[in-house]
């Protein structure tokens, strides 16, 4: 029987009801199965409404979401809710060797307590908490498993592999194709690595010109070429000291920094351009690619002795046409997120638009599935997406029926009419004699698209 099963419930309520510290407990997922009515009353959520949410959704910088991924307690850590700094202990839940969930608890959430302690120690603490929470913002990794949106079981076996990999310091290799999510994981990865307090850098290697590559990667020192920073910059390994070097489209690295980049993986120390001396750093490397990498092997445009070096645990991210299953709830997830950002009311997916985006073989991914969606949302007139409202493209895709045929000719017979209405000014009789049908028509087929 599942601890966080409802009679555990009363359980919970019997021991930390009246407490006045704060309690919240997860499951497996993260989802919040309790939370006692002192934490509820402090952060102003209704317990009711509070529990069934997922944690992140409720309370402001938890990691109880981290701890059910990690399976590692964390005790005393400080945690910055309602303006003040708590101190929060959350601990993994294991029944019978398995995960089930994690028990949190907020103590000195009375200011009185905390007005006890040392209110020098309390400010150093604060200001240390405020250094890393700066630190984080530029160098952390901000998304883990949980943020990645699945429910096809080949994602389900990424993500497990992914939960396995993350602790250690085996390389690991991200593939997939563009938009599939690589860089979620490698944030992932991180996040749920020991490393997770250090710093995340993440490079892209098309993104650097090649004369500029070594620089980037492993600094220089003052003067070490025309145009060199006065003071010399650290490059991105030295960044990465202790934490994550994310290699992204490693298959675009310059060839002559391939070398390079072996000895720093292999012998853990780099030379800044300009330097006579090495610097020890010690990083984990996490790449992507999207190309085949043993193709570029062939060709001779990558070493075969770094690709050994980067691949030490290859992981493959499925393309979103393998896992159709997953579109539906993708959807639903991007339009949420799109529609608060823009302060647009849009509810959901008429059915045929889901189907629509079922069929359609998104060779960019998830990242094109949010392009369309927000596209969309910018052309829905109503409170649903409907099929109309997709870019042509990819209703293009999908004429594979006579329904769909229709509502293609439809649009395009909106969007004419729409453009004809534009360049007359609204003028419909002009409209219509520009557009060569009779008035009665274009008033018909005005009316029959809201127009
Ligand atoms: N499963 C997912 N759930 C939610 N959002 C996702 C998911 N997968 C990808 N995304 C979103 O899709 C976009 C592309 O993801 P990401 O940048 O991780 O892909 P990538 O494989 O690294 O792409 P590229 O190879 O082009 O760099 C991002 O905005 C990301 O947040």
């Amino acid at each position: 029987m599942s601890l966080f099963e409802k009679r555990n419930k009363y359980m919970f309520e019997t021991l930390f009801g009246s407490t006045e510290h704060c309690i919240v407990v997860v499951d497996k997922e993260g989802v919040i199965t309790y939370i006692n009515s002192g934490y509820a009353d402090f952060i102003g959520v209704d317990r009711k409404k509070a529990e069934g949410r997922h944690v992140t959704e409720v309370i402001e910088n938890t990691r109880m979401h981290i701890v059910v991924e990690t399976g590692r307690e964390e005790v005393a850590d400080l945690q910055y809710i309602r303006g003040d700094y708590m101190i929060a202990n959350r601990i993994p839940v294991f029944e019978d060797g398995e995960l089930t969930g994690a028990f949190g608890m907020v103590l000195f959430r009375d200011t009185d307590e905390w007005k006890v302690m040392n209110t020098n120690v309390k400010e150093l603490l604060m200001e240390l908490e405020s250094y890393r929470e700066n630190f984080k913002k530029n160098t952390g990794a901000s998304y883990s498993l949980h943020n990645i949106v699945s429910h096809s079981p080949k994602m389900m076996e990424v993500k497990d592999t992914v939960r396995k990999m993350a602790t250690g310091d085996a390389s690991v290799l991200l593939r997939g194709e563009s938009g599939t999510g690589k860089e979620l994981f490698a944030h992932s990865l991180h996040n749920l690595s020991e490393r997770n307090g250090e710093p995340f850098i993440k490079v892209n290697c098309a993104a650097i010109p090649e004369q500029l590559f070594e620089a980037e990667l492993f600094g220089y020192e003052e003067g070490a070429f025309t145009g060199a920073k006065k003071g010399g910059k650290a490059g991105k390994f030295q960044l990465a000291d202790g934490g994550t070097l994310f290699l992204d489209e490693v298959g675009d690295m310059p060839l002559h920094a391939q070398v390079k980049i072996l000895r720093a993986l292999q012998e853990g120390e780099v030379e800044p351009l300009g330097s006579e001396t090495s610097e020890l750093v010690n990083v984990r490397v996490v790449a992507a690619t999207n190309q085949a990498l043993e193709e570029l092997i062939s060709r001779q445009e990558f070493r075969e002795d770094l690709y050994y070096r980067i691949n030490v645990v290859s992981v493959d991210i499925p393309p979103l046409r393998e896992r159709p299953e997953d579109i539906r709830l993708l959807a639903k997830y991007i339009l949420s997120k799109t529609g608060d950002s823009m302060r647009k009311k849009v509810e959901g997916f008429s059915e045929a638009t889901i189907q629509v985006l079922e069929g359609y073989p998104w060779p960019g991914n998830i990242r094109e599935l949010e392009n369309t969606i927000e596209s969309a949302v910018h052309m829905a007139d109503g409170s649903y997406i409907e099929v109309s409202d997709l870019p042509g493209s990819i209703t293009a895709a999908s004429v594979t029926e006579e329904e769909s045929l229709k509502t293609i000719l439809e649009r395009v017979e909106k969007e004419t009419i729409e453009q004809a209405l534009t360049r007359t000014s609204g003028d419909k009789n002009a409209a219509a004699a520009h557009l060569g049908i009779g008035k009665t028509s274009l008033y018909d087929k005005a009316k029959k698209y809201g127009i």
